[in-house]
């Protein structure tokens, strides 16, 4: 079992006036045998730092820092490697399915595309290709129309549970999610949860779920990580029900089985050159040393603050 450390990890777009950093020193380890929820204001940098993990970032974003996959270093993999990683190692389930499902190809030629990744023989990844779809709920007498299919042939929901059947087709050790309940109408989101369980089940070695979603969060995850502006400011097994640090109270409160109280304030300027703790000038329990000085983390990698009250 391996897990997927972060070590100093720094991302920082150039831009016209300056720069964006969107990960601003990132360490934490997401735990092999784990679901990791990352939750966050938007624009804080859950999806650049997913982007990293999977060797997805543009060209011309400046990397720093490391990210390993058990032994393997992935900022030093060639383009070649990162390829054979992303479809064996670490899979991903898109936010869309239109992402991940090309428009103009049969529903059976991509499922075999990402099957064919995995271990076996022709005869094996048959089987497969039947077994994942009955995973994933269609009907014996549904396969061959859905197999046959273009994506615009199918529903919405159908197209869901496909895309999160590719997302694991390859076998993949680990699965990145990016906010794949977005947008959706109660019954996919249901459905939504049901594929992640399914992929649960299919014995992945971990996931990491980048969400807004806070049902989500509380069904399937067992650890929760929580970013602002750039970093991981808490982290661990029960930040939904005990959250320590100011910001992910006020971001709890903000969700809409919680009452909906909209935090006041607005997060740094990405790039903005900041003394002291971020959120400070939006915290309600500053203290002179957080507008002077950055707090650190406080607790181990299972359960992290970062906030001088729990100094
Ligand atoms: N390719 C890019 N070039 C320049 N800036 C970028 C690029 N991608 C992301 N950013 C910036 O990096 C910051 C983090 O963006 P990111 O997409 O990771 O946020 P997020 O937490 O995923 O937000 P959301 O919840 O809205 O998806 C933002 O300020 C964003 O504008
Ligand atoms: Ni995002």
């Amino acid at each position: 079992m391996r897990d997927i450390r972060l070590d100093q990890v720094e991302i920082r777009f150039p831009v016209k006036e300056g720069f964006v950093e969107a990960a601003a020193g990132v360490t934490t380890t997401f735990q092999s045998g784990e679901i990791t929820a990352i939750i966050g204001e938007s624009g804080c940098g859950k999806s650049v730092l997913g982007l990293a993990i999977l060797g997805l970032l543009p060209i011309y974003a400046q990397i720093s820092g490391s990210i390993w996959l058990g032994e393997n270093d992935l900022f030093r993999m060639s383009p070649k490697q990162m390829r054979n990683l992303r479809g064996r190692e670490i899979g991903f389930i898109a936010q869309n399915p239109a992402d991940s499902l090309n428009p103009v190809r049969k529903i059976k030629g991509q499922l075999m595309e990402a099957i064919r990744l995995s271990q076996g023989d022709f005869s094996e990844h048959n089987k497969k290709l039947y077994g994942l779809l009955k995973d994933f709920g269609f009907p014996k007498e549904q396969l061959t129309r859905v197999l046959q299919s273009y994506p615009f042939q199918l529903s919405g929901g159908m197209k869901q549970r496909i895309s999160s059947a590719m997302g694991i087709a390859s076998d993949a050790n680990w699965i990145l999610a990016d906010e794949p309940s977005k947008g959706l109408d109660n019954d996919l989101r249901e459905q939504t949860y049901e594929n992640l369980r399914q992929i649960k089940k299919h014995g992945v070695e971990g996931m990491i779920i980048i969400t807004h979603d806070i049902v989500l969060a509380e069904k399937l995850c067992d650890s929760v990580a929580v970013m602002y502006s750039g970093q991981i400011i808490e982290k661990g097994k029960n930040v939904l029900s005990n959250p320590r640090h100011p910001y992910t109270k006020g971001l709890l409160d903000s969700f809409p089985s919680h009452g909906m109280h909209a935090m006041e304030g607005k997060s740094p300027a990405p790039g903005e050159i900041m003394l002291g703790c971020r959120f400070a000038s939006r915290c309600s329990k500053a203290m002179p040393v957080c507008r002077k000085q950055s707090p650190t983390e406080y607790g181990n990698n299972e359960e992290m603050v970062r906030c001088f009250l729990y100094d």
